[in-house]
């Protein structure tokens, strides 16, 4: 039986003022793009961030690639969150004093990869989200819809099992946003990796596999889109 790529059972989240889950149970199957919806505040990025192991849920559990997120160390948790999970957040988040190239090698090198190695597999991924010929520029130096490009070369480099977007469209017109999908979900199929995608818009949503809606924390329904 292959894993699930991700599995989340009961999750509860508190900041110190509001509780954004209050027990959220998501199954993303291999190769699955699932968007999550809702309205604003009702626990999105929480729940993205409990999923990629930014943050550590209070209560229940998270697994990625089938490896309970709490059983691991530190260093192991960090290391497949590393190799298994890439992420893209809505304003690309890339090292502003960094080449495009260097971004995106960026992830190999701290996975001990030698320089060469990972300088050429981020030149192919930068060549594959069009961007190639921006590698040697820095971000301040391109647009949105370039410096997401590139954010989604880097999350894919590592060949992850699961890419967490975060409303990867949020900071482009629509025209920009739609070939920033078109890019994204070819790079996840071409990778056989599953998508969770955060977005407030319909229009992103609808190509997804599976829409999971929230709701003041939980989850309010699941549709199947295709
Ligand atoms: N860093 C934080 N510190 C404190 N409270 C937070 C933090 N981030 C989110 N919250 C609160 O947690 C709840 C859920 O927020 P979250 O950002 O997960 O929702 P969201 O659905 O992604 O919202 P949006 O669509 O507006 O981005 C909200 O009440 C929010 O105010």
């Amino acid at each position: 039986m292959t894993d699930l790529a991700l599995e989340l059972l009961r999750v509860e989240y508190a900041y110190r003022r509001d509780v954004a889950l209050r027990g959220v149970s998501l199954k993303v199957e291999p190769g699955e793009v699932v968007a999550i919806t809702g309205p604003s505040g009702c626990g999105k990025s929480t729940l993205l961030h409990c999923a990629a192991g930014i943050l550590r849920p209070q209560a229940g559990t998270v697994q990625l690639v089938g490896q309970n997120l709490a059983d691991l160390s530190e260093a192991n948790r960090t290391r497949l969150r590393r190799t298994q999970a890439g992420v893209v957040l809505q304003f690309g988040q890339l090292v502003p004093d960094l080449t495009l190239i260097d971004n995106v090698a960026l992830p190999l090198l701290l996975e001990g990869h030698d320089r060469q190695a990972a300088r050429r597999a981020a030149r192919e991924w930068l060549d594959r989200a069009g961007v190639g010929e921006d590698a040697t520029a820095v971000p301040g130096e391109l647009s949105g819809g370039q410096n997401q490009r590139a954010a989604v070369a880097r999350a894919l480099v590592t060949g992850p099992a699961i890419v967490f977007a975060d409303e990867p469209t949020g900071s482009l017109d629509s025209l920009a946003g739609e070939q920033m999908m078109e890019l994204l979900l070819a790079s996840v199929r071409n990778g056989g990796a599953a998508l969770v995608l955060v977005t407030h818009d319909n229009m992103i949503a609808a190509y997804a596999d599976r829409e999971v809606r929230l709701r003041d924390g939980v989850v309010q329904h699941e549709v199947a889109l295709s």
